[in-house]
């Protein structure tokens, strides 16, 4: 992908990575200029402070570019501009308290809320200590605009993470049951695939289907339908492990996501959810029940080649009665029928 596109897409995706480079490229443009000034002057302990201030920052844009691992650099951006902001008073006067109020402004967009509002405590303390207040009333009125300025940034961060983490639950989770949609579904399989690939993990994936659920709906009443997927959902999240994940794909199919699980393993969950659902999932007219296909993670397959293998594996335990699991095998050996395998207790 050339450069610019690439840009657009990763900033579009991730503001913090956004705010990390746009706030090293401000600091090279906005203090370069005095760094050569302070230099020119012959103040070399302020031409120091604002070289290792630029070169901080753009390291910093670089490990977050190159590692994605924007909270760090974002939090360190925060630390060492607030450790440098509560001592500039102290090497430039009262010009350097100017520059408190965009630090800590940019510190609730780089940065988790508590450690900006640590960072922000630093630097009002730091700046008590050292900036040459010409009275009381000009420190009293630093200290009360420092504490406004940090408290709208502190309220606007707040509402901006709960505006951001509904919008990602409205992307990512199906409104009815709550459980991740079919989006996240494609990310996450994505996600497994590529692990596979680097640390050759096993993983397992299994389609559930609800058995005769159109009856429900049809004798019920949609209601009734949508009450018996939310008691699934709930049921099924319930008694898996927290790594493993349960996707609605669509209609009454759910996909159910194994990761770092063998065969073994993938049978052992499917069983305890098989007997959860059979023990406490209820319709109006009594017990409903599942059928279930899984296949395990083969080499060479992309996601759509590794679901339609359990898809297939549905479509058999579905002809086969219902009500049972059957795993797909992705190898069978040459000459040999595809083995499907019912597993024990399974109708
Ligand atoms: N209540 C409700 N019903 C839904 C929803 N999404 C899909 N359905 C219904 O699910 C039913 C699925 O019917 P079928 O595909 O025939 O499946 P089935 O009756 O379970 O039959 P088998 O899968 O062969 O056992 C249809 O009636 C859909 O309208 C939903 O969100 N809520």
């Amino acid at each position: 992908m050339r450069l610019v596109p690439q840009l657009i897409v990763r900033l579009g995706g991730d503001i913090r990575l956004a705010m990390i480079l746009l706030f090293g490229a401000l600091t090279v443009v906005s203090v370069i200029p005095f760094a050569i000034f302070r230099a020119l002057q012959g103040d070399w302990v302020a031409a120091a402070v604002d070289t290792l201030m630029v070169l901080t920052m753009v390291g910093n844009a670089s490990f977050a570019w190159m590692t994605g691992r924007t909270v760090l650099a974002g939090s360190i951006n925060a630390v060492v501009v607030s450790a440098t902001c509560a001592v500039l008073p102290g090497v430039l006067g009262m010009a350097g308290l100017f520059w408190i109020y965009t630090v800590l402004l940019a510190n609730f967009m780089l940065a988790p809320r508590w450690l900006a509002v640590s960072c922000g405590l630093l630097i009002l303390v730091g700046a008590l200590m050292t900036a040459p207040f010409p009275n009381a009333m000009a420190a009293t009125a630093f200290v009360v605009s420092t504490a406004l300025v940090m408290l709208y940034a502190f309220i606007f961060a707040s509402l901006t993470e709960y505006q951001r983490q509904r919008l990602v639950g409205l992307a990512t989770r199906d409104p009815l049951t709550g459980v991740a949609n079919r989006r996240s579904m494609e990310v996450e399989l994505a996600d497994v695939l590529r692990s596979h690939q680097e640390q050759a993990q096993p993983a397992a994936l299994a389609v559930v289907d609800l058995d005769h659920f159109k009856r429900i709906n049809d004798l019920h009443g949609h209601d009734a339908g949508d009450r018996v997927l939310q008691a699934f959902a709930q049921l099924v999240e319930h008694c898996i492990r927290k790594r493993d994940r349960l996707f609605r794909f669509g209609g009454e199919e759910f996909v159910l996501l194994f990761p770092a699980t063998d065969r073994e393993g993938a049978r052992a969950a499917l069983e305890k959810v098989q007997r959860e659902l059979r023990e406490n999932l209820m319709g109006p007219d009594g017990p409903v029940t599942v059928s279930i296909g899984a296949a395990l993670l083969a080499p060479g397959d992309d996601w759509p080649a590794w679901l339609a293998r359990a898809d297939q594996a549905l479509y058999l335990a579905k002809r086969s009665g219902r009500d049972q699991v059957r795993f797909d095998d992705p190898r069978p050996s040459p000459g040999e029928r595809r083995l499907h395998l019912v597993m024990p207790g399974s109708g």
